[in-house]
């Protein structure tokens, strides 16, 4: 019996930290749901309408990031920490967390500290193969890191790292009892290709599925589920209008598993979440990596599975509409290589990472009673 734990989940900000975070949190409803969790960031629209969609409580917390900032925001950003720790210390008073997850993204920052000064247990979830620079300088200061990536390294004096997997939300895990999975069949067209652009759309995949939607009359019958962001869904919608190409173009879709799981082929860019979600569901994918992603994070992600031959990569330098639908059209013709990159991204998934973090937190924390 798993007894009743507060739990604060701290950070977020975009789906790719925010996802991981829910599938923890309900995985530890699960054990009890006696327990209560607590999200605390500094709640972006989409965040929050997510978790009143989830059903989970959200605290405010006032802070900002530091990187890309110019002088001033940078100085405006230093200034604001002293009050976000403070703020932070409130929270943790009035919540009484037994145990703070941070889940990435600068918000986790004045919580963690807070919680680690009042000597409350503290992880940290890190999604990407390097990790960001807010878990880079928590590292040390908490009792545990689960990490997504086998490879992934923190520098000396980290606390212990366990290699988990990157948590996904139970109905996007594959499944040989749903029927969709591994639907690569020539014999039941239309092709079903989804395009997601990461939590906010990207603009260059966009453009070059507009470019690309001219040129795609030999490949056959298409289904395109295209997630663009909110700035680009008319241009993206008229293109494939214009061509006669069955669309569903929205600028966010809060359905993933049904997208997932009509998808013949998934077109992406390579944030860790999406990476871990394709890789849970058994999909064959190419990646676009965001050229911009400190440290160029998404295009390391994504090369741990072009090497094990599970997904197909163009770099954003190479991306234009013919160069896209070129490796679409291969891919089409070639199910038994979809298949096959579908199988191999199916043995790369952890679907049970919640799980295992869950069960190291309650040991974690009998060891600390
Ligand atoms: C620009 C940038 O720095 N992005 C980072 C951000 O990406 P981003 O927030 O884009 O995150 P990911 O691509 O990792 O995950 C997106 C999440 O949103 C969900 N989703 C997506 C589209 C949609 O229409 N509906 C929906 O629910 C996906 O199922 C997934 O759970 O966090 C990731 C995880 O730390 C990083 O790897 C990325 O580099």
């Amino acid at each position: 019996m798993y007894r009743p734990l507060n739990i604060i989940i701290a950070g977020g900000g975009t789906g790719g930290h925010l996802f991981p975070g829910i599938a923890v949190a309900r995985e530890f409803m699960a054990r009890n749901p006696e327990s209560r969790v607590l999200f605390v960031s500094t709640g972006r629209p989409l965040e929050l309408e997510i978790l009143t969609r989830e059903g989970f409580s959200h605290q405010r917390i006032n802070v900002s990031g530091l990187k890309g900032m110019g002088l001033f925001g940078k100085l405006r950003a230093v200034m604001k920490i002293p009050g976000s720790i403070w703020s932070a210390f409130g929270v943790l008073r009035r919540f009484a967390p037994d145990l703070v997850v941070g889940v990435g993204g600068y918000s986790s920052g004045p919580v963690v500290l807070a919680a680690r000064w009042r000597g409350i247990a503290c992880v940290l979830q890190e999604q990407n193969i390097l990790p960001g620079i807010t878990n880079r300088l928590l590292s040390r200061w908490v009792d545990r890191i689960y990490v997504s990536f086998q490879e992934t390294r923190f520098t000396e004096g980290h606390a212990p790292a366990i290699w988990t997997g990157n948590p996904v939300r139970k109905e996007i895990s594959y499944d040989d009892r749903v029927p969709g999975i591994f639907s690569v069949d020539s014999s039941s067209p239309p092709f079903g290709l989804l395009v997601l652009g990461g939590s906010q759309g990207a603009h260059s995949i966009n453009q070059a599925m507009v470019d690309a939607a001219g040129r795609m009359g030999d490949i056959g019958p298409l289904r395109i589920v295209h997630q663009t962001g909110i700035q680009d869904a008319e241009m993206v919608r008229a293109a494939y209008d214009k061509y006669g190409i069955s669309s569903d173009v929205r600028a966010f879709f809060n359905d993933m598993p049904e997208q997932y799981r009509k998808a013949d082929l998934i077109v992406c860019r390579a944030g860790a979440t999406t990476v871990a979600e394709i890789s849970a569901v058994g999909k064959a994918s190419i990646f676009i990596p965001f050229p911009h992603a400190a440290d160029n994070h998404q295009e390391l992600n994504a090369r741990t599975r072009v090497a094990a031959g599970a997904a197909e990569l163009i770099l954003e330098k190479d991306l234009d509409g013919e160069s896209l639908v070129n490796r679409i059209r291969r891919l089409v013709e070639h199910p038994d290589d979809l298949r096959d990159m579908a199988e191999r991204a199916r043995c790369l998934g952890r679907p049970d990472a919640a799980a295992e973090i869950v069960d190291d937190c309650y040991q974690l924390l009998e060891k600390r009673v």
